[in-house]
């Protein structure tokens, strides 16, 4: 194994690898997925973010209860993120139970709010029709991810997708605030805004599509494409996807990556030793910006409380 995974602490004092291992993919192959999980484990990898939506759960479940069952880990030794479907909101605790039993474990570390956004229940479609849409009553959905923490179900709470002035607002009634707010970044997105508020509010930052999400259907290579980051990576004898990843550990946030090919598998756990000077930071700063996870297909005009993609990230595209 690895060196150490480095830790952060979060606002409720758990510790989380700063280096995640992302489950999402277009095809969702189980197989693959099992497969990929195991693997990583032998490389060092201890943090695995899914969620219901994405139908990783039980892939990375049966890798997790095979690799505790030959004694590779411990369950307390790694941890897991799963994200409540959109059309959960109406009832959060019967939702995580079901995420416990698709992974088939008594608890996970962490649990977001996947989008701020509410569906009727039984829409399983990630890209919503207008009539799926009801109306979000975040204080409610907010109170019963509380219940969920209550009952142990889960070591932390938090948000995913949440602007700034969203998480305002989920401050004014939480009585847990957020541990952590899992949102688009990377060096084309850098979300400076967003990690001052979360720094000055004890809400740690993890950034999902770190490398931009080359390959997946919304995704693009812009990021690890970029004469910037290319040129910053053969400055370091490194490749763009760890510049783009150690740029995101840098700045205190998480990384949530996402490889099921065993040589970018060790290329992206390996960013951790990665070091980048002020000149490359500068250079990162002055890139253009582009947030690649628009999320048109939770705006409409009727339904959604989103009418533009504006209102769903405020001021923040
Ligand atoms: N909360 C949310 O709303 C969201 C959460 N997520 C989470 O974050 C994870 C990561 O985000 P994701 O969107 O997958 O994007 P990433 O930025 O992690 O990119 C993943 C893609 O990049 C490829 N890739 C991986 N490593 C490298 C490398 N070193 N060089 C070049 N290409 C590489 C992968 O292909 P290959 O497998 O062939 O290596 C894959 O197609 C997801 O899997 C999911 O768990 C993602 C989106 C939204
Ligand atoms: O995490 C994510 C990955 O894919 C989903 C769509 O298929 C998104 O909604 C999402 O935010």
């Amino acid at each position: 194994m690895r060196n150490r995974m480095r830790m952060v602490r979060l606002n409720n004092g758990v510790k989380m690898p700063v280096v995640g291992f992302g489950t999402y993919s277009d095809d969702n192959d189980g197989e693959i997925t099992q497969l990929a999980v195991r693997q990583a484990l032998k490389m060092g990898y201890r943090h695995f973010d899914t969620a219901k939506i994405y139908g990783s759960e039980p892939a990375l479940g049966k890798a997790l209860t095979e690799a505790i069952a030959d004694g590779v880990i411990q369950r307390k030794d790694v941890f897991v993120t799963s994200k409540l479907w959109s059309s959960d909101h109406h009832d959060p605790v019967s939702a995580l139970k079901q995420t416990l039993d698709e992974l088939g474990l008594d608890y996970i570390d962490m649990y977001l709010v996947h989008w701020p956004v509410k569906l009727k229940p039984g829409v399983n479609n990630p890209v919503p029709e207008e009539s799926d849409f009801d109306d979000l009553d975040m204080e409610n959905t907010w109170y019963w991810m509380e219940q969920c923490l209550a009952m142990g179900l889960c070591r932390c709470i938090g948000v995913s997708n949440f602007s700034t002035s969203k998480l305002q607002q989920l401050l004014c009634f939480a009585t847990v605030p957020p541990a952590v707010n899992q949102v688009e970044m990377h060096p084309m997105w850098r979300q400076r805004k967003l990690r001052e508020f979360c720094r000055r509010h004890r809400i740690h930052v993890s950034a999902y599509s770190p490398l931009g999400g080359p390959g997946n259907y919304w995704g693009s290579t812009a990021v690890v494409g970029h004469p910037v980051v290319k040129s910053i990576a053969l400055k370091h004898d490194a490749t763009p996807a760890q510049v783009a990843l150690a740029r995101g550990m840098s700045r205190g946030v998480s990384v949530i990556v996402k490889s099921f090919n065993q040589r970018r598998m060790k290329e992206n756990i390996g960013a951790i030793e990665v070091e980048l000077d002020e000149y490359d930071m500068l250079e990162i700063q002055r890139m253009e910006e582009w947030k690649i996870m628009r999320g048109e297909f939770l705006t409409n005009q009727t339904t959604s409380p989103y009418r533009t993609i504006q209102d769903l990230w405020d001021d923040e595209i």
